[in-house]
C-alpha cells in the first residue's frame, strides 16, 4: 500500500501489487493458480474502489533496464528539433506529434500507433532519425509489447475476479482487446520561473477519464499525476519508484455496469524537473459491441446502466464533443 496526500491532508492509500512471479515462490501449479485467483480479486476490489493500482514487477515482465534505456531514449527524441518531430503525422486519431498547445503548455507527445509491431517502430525512428536509430526502435517496441501483455494479462484477471463463466472471459477479451493499441510517449516541462516565483504550480494535462479499455503509465521519477478521489478531492500521487499505474478507463466502466470506476485525472507540475511518461492504451476495435455481461448486473444493487454500444460510436460522439465527463452516458447511459 503507498500513501498519497493532498493539501488537505486527506490520506489516501492506494494499493500497490506486487505481480512478481518468483516472490511468490511457489513451485506447484497450484501454488500459482491460487496465487493468480488472488491476485484478480486484489486488482478487481483495487479498480472498483479507486479505478486505479501501483504494479511492481520483476524483470521477467519488465526488465528494469528496459525502463531506464525507454527514458533514456525518449530524452533524446524529444531534444530534437521541432521540425524534425512535426514530421510524425498521421490522421488517425491519437497518432501524431503534438506540441504544446494552449490547453497544455507543458506538454509534448508522441502517439505512436501499434508500435508493437517492429515495422512500426522501424517506420517511426527512421523518420525521426537520419539513420535511423536501431537501439531506441528496439527499445520502444519491445516496451510496448511488453506493456501491451501486462495490460491484457490485467483485463484478464478482472474478469476472473468477477468469477464469470470461462466462455465470457474469450468473448470477452474479444470484445475490449483485439483494437488499435495507443504507444503514447510524453514530456512535461518544468513550470516557468514567473510561475514558480509565484509560488504556482502549472497544468500539464487537464482532467479528463481515459476513452480507451484499460491504460498503463510509468513515469521517470518526478511525480505529477493527480487523481479525483470518488469523494472529489484532488490528490497527488506518489508513485513508488519502478512502480507502474494500471488505470481503469470509459470502456471497463461501461463493460462492468459501472462497478469499474474509470478515475478522473490530469497531471500537475511542479519543481524544476522535467517529467517524462509513456503508457500503453488498449482500445476494442471500431466495430467491437460493448455490452454488460448479465452476470454484473442486479436488479437491486446493480441495476443496468449501459445499453450495449460499439466502440467506433462512442468514440465519434467523444471527438465531436470531447466532453469528457458525459460522453459515455450520452452514448450509452440508461
Ligand atoms: O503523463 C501521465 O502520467 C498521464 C498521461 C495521461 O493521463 C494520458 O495520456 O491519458
Ligand atoms: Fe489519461
Amino acid at each position: 500500500m503507498k500513501r498519497s496526500s493532498d493539501d488537505h491532508d486527506e490520506v489516501v492509500i492506494i494499493p500497490c501489487l506486487d505481480f512478481s512471479f518468483n516472490n511468490n515462490n511457489n513451485d506447484d501449479n497450484n501454488g500459482l493458480e491460487n496465487w493468480r485467483k488472488m491476485m484478480s480479486k486484489k486488482v478487481r476490489e483495487a479498480c472498483e474502489n479507486y479505478g486505479l493500482f501501483f504494479l511492481v514487477c520483476d524483470d521477467e515482465i519488465i526488465p528494469k533496464v528496459l525502463r531506464e534505456k525507454m527514458i533514456m531514449g525518449m530524452k533524446e527524441l524529444f531534444d530534437l528539433p521541432e521540425e524534425t518531430k512535426k514530421k510524425h503525422q498521421s490522421t488517425k486519431a491519437y497518432s501524431s506529434y503534438s506540441s504544446e498547445s494552449p490547453l497544455s503548455p507543458l506538454n509534448q507527445s508522441f502517439g505512436v500507433c501499434d508500435c508493437h509491431l517492429l515495422q512500426v517502430s522501424q517506420e517511426f525512428t527512421n523518420l525521426m532519425w537520419p539513420h535511423g536509430n536501431p537501439s531506441f526502435c528496439e527499445t520502444m517496441n519491445s516496451m510496448s509489447a511488453k506493456l501491451l501483455e501486462l495490460n491484457y494479462m490485467i483485463l484478464k484477471m478482472i474478469q476472473e475476479g468477477y468469477d464469470l463463466p470461462k466462455h465470457y472471459i474469450t468473448e470477452t477479451e474479444d470484445m475490449l482487446t483485439k483494437g488499435t493499441v495507443h504507444f503514447r510517449l510524453m514530456k512535461y516541462k518544468a513550470p516557468s520561473n514567473e510561475n514558480k516565483k509565484e509560488g504556482g504550480d502549472e497544468n500539464g494535462l487537464v482532467a479528463h477519464t481515459d476513452k480507451n479499455t484499460l491504460t498503463i503509465l510509468f513515469q521517470n521519477d518526478v511525480q505529477g499525476l493527480e487523481v479525483q478521489t470518488k469523494s472529489g478531492k484532488w490528490i497527488q500521487l506518489e508513485i513508488p519508484h519502478n512502480a507502474y499505474v494500471v488505470i481503469v478507463a470509459d470502456i471497463l466502466k461501461a463493460w462492468s455496469n459501472g462497478r469499474l470506476h474509470a478515475v478522473n485525472h490530469r497531471v500537475t507540475m511542479k519543481g524544476d524537473k522535467e517529467r517524462y511518461s509513456v503508457g500503453v492504451f488498449t482500445m476494442p476495435k471500431e466495430e467491437a459491441k460493448i455490452e454488460v455481461p448479465p452476470e454484473l448486473v442486479d436488479a437491486n444493487t446493480h441495476p443496468l446502466r449501459y445499453k450495449p454500444f460499439t466502440y467506433g460510436d462512442f468514440m465519434k460522439h467523444f471527438v465531436s464533443t470531447l466532453d469528457h465527463e458525459n460522453a459515455l452516458d450520452a452514448v450509452a447511459g440508461l
